[in-house]
């Protein structure tokens, strides 16, 4: 049984207006899930309705086989982590307090994180070399530090399922480098993976089941060698594109042409 079964999902803000239409995909667990699509088509929208935040006019969502209009949230965030588009909340917490936030699905209504959550914190700020920023406010920090912060937290809650919108968007080369091997490597642990970009080098990158929003409201779903064409990509965006094959890297690039 896959992990995640999206079948014939449609969504409206204002009846008469769909934002997507008729979308159907699988993710198994271990499988990556890159969605593309030019601003304001609807993939935000479609991560909020995989995580229950928006419902579905129809169609439905299935988690392990459970529809999620069904499942309680303590239990959804056992499932699914989430990485939104807009990490940057005014907090007063610390870098620590904030990321021991995302135990409380595990812990009972009255419980304190204690040692055992403290040490997961660290154990996950270190794989960013993070540690030091762990008494610093979350709101003090810049806005790179911050989506790098927000990536630690939904990894401190140990998904199943891992959802990140943009989540490259406010990181230098060096940081975009890691968080895409950490995205392969979680997933070699049976992680499913679900990220949107406007970039599409990180589907190359990441060799991906890829989901494009066409316009019209409709997600075409396929393999990377499928549905990243130069076509596809000046279709989507309404832009020339060029497809450069790398051969010292074995994959391709895409250009704009300016
Ligand atoms: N809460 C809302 N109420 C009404 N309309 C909304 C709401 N949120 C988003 N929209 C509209 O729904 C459409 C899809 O928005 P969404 O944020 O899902 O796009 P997106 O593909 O994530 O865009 P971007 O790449 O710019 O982040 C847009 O036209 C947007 O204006």
């Amino acid at each position: 049984m896959p992990l995640l079964s999206v079948n014939n999902a449609a969504f409206a803000y204002q009846a008469g207006h769909p934002i997507f239409n008729d979308v159907n995909f699988q993710l198994n667990a271990g499988q990556i899930f890159t969605i593309l699509g030019p601003n304001g088509a609807g993939k935000s929208t479609l991560l909020k309705c995989l995580l229950g935040l928006q419902e579905l006019q129809r169609g439905q969502i299935l988690i392990g086989g459970e529809n999620i209009t069904g499942m309680k949230r303590r239990q959804l965030a056992q499932q699914i982590a989430y990485v939104p588009q807009d990490y940057q909340v005014n907090t007063g917490l610390s870098v620590m307090d904030y990321l021991l936030t995302a135990r409380a699905p595990y812990l009972s209504p009255l419980q304190l994180p204690g040692k055992e959550e403290r040490q997961q914190v660290l154990t996950q700020l270190a794989r960013f070399n993070l540690r030091h920023l762990r008494g610093r406010r979350f709101s003090s920090l810049s806005g790179g530090q911050q989506q790098l912060v927000t990536i630690i937290k939904a990894l401190v809650q140990q998904p199943k399922l891992l959802i990140l919108d943009e989540p490259m968007a406010a990181l230098d080369l060096s940081r975009q480098r890691q968080v895409l091997t950490l995205l392969k490597e979680l997933a070699a642990t049976g992680m499913a993976i679900i990220l949107t970009t406007h970039l599409p080098d990180h589907v190359f990158l990441l060799d991906s089941k890829v989901g494009l929003f066409f316009p019209g409201g409709t997600l075409r779903v396929g393999s990377t060698t499928q549905l990243m064409t130069k076509d596809n990509l000046t279709s989507i965006y309404h832009t020339p594109v060029e497809l450069v094959y790398l051969p010292q890297l074995g994959r391709y690039t895409c250009q704009l042409v300016v």
